[in-house]
């Protein structure tokens, strides 16, 4: 049985990770699509599909990782209705989809796909949003990522190009909202 799993990781961090080795306890091949795979150099969208790519690659490849993985970027389209067509032409086929995201929940099953909804770990530590935060105002985050996740982040420089990120949006005179 292959499911697919689906996030914009931003960045991918230890809840993302309890996920995928839950889920590869139950079937055999898992997708993992990076959502959103257009956006990038955001406040809330930082990281480029590449950079989130390789964040999940090296967390599977230090962790050990035996199951099978897809890792597959996928644009957001302008229509929610043909959506689930759209993850169906980048992906191969899935039986069963993971998500706790209401919209992607409700576009599957509309298409006839059992979801399951995986358990949140930490969530409040475990959250995007609260690390991009604690990134921004100095705080302690890199206990909340993977091995892999923390040395992409300082390869391109994360840190650096969120604050820059903020303090862009704050010369346009536009609120940078965490
Ligand atoms: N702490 C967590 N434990 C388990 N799964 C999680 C956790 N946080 C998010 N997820 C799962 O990841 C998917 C969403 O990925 P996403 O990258 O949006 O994570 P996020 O932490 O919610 O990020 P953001 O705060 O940027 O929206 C959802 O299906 C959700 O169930
Ligand atoms: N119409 C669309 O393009 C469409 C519909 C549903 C979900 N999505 C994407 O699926 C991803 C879901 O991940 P999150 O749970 O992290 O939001 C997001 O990147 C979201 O944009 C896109």
């Amino acid at each position: 049985m292959r499911a697919l799993t689906i996030g914009r990781y931003q960045p991918f961090h230890k809840g993302h990770m309890n996920v995928i080795w839950e889920i590869s306890d139950v079937v055999d091949e898992i997708v993992i699509g990076i959502g959103s795979a257009q956006i990038s150099h955001e406040l809330d969208n930082p990281f480029t599909a590449g950079e989130r790519v390789a964040m999940i690659r090296r967390t599977l490849e230090l962790n050990g990782f035996k199951g099978m993985s897809y890792i597959i970027p996928i644009e957001d389209i302008q229509r929610n209705s043909i959506w689930t067509s759209h993850l169906e032409s980048m992906t191969p086929p899935f039986d069963i989809v993971y998500s706790n995201n209401p919209l992607v929940v409700r576009l599957c099953k509309e298409e006839g796909y059992e979801v399951r909804h995986p358990p949140l770990f930490k969530r409040d530590e475990y959250s995007g949003t609260e690390i991009r935060r604690r990134m921004i105002e100095d705080e302690r985050w890199t206990h909340l990522v993977p091995e892999g996740t923390l040395e992409v982040i300082d390869e391109v420089d994360g840190v650096q190009r969120l604050k820059d990120i903020v303090r862009e949006e704050d010369s346009y005179g536009r609120k940078a909202e965490l």
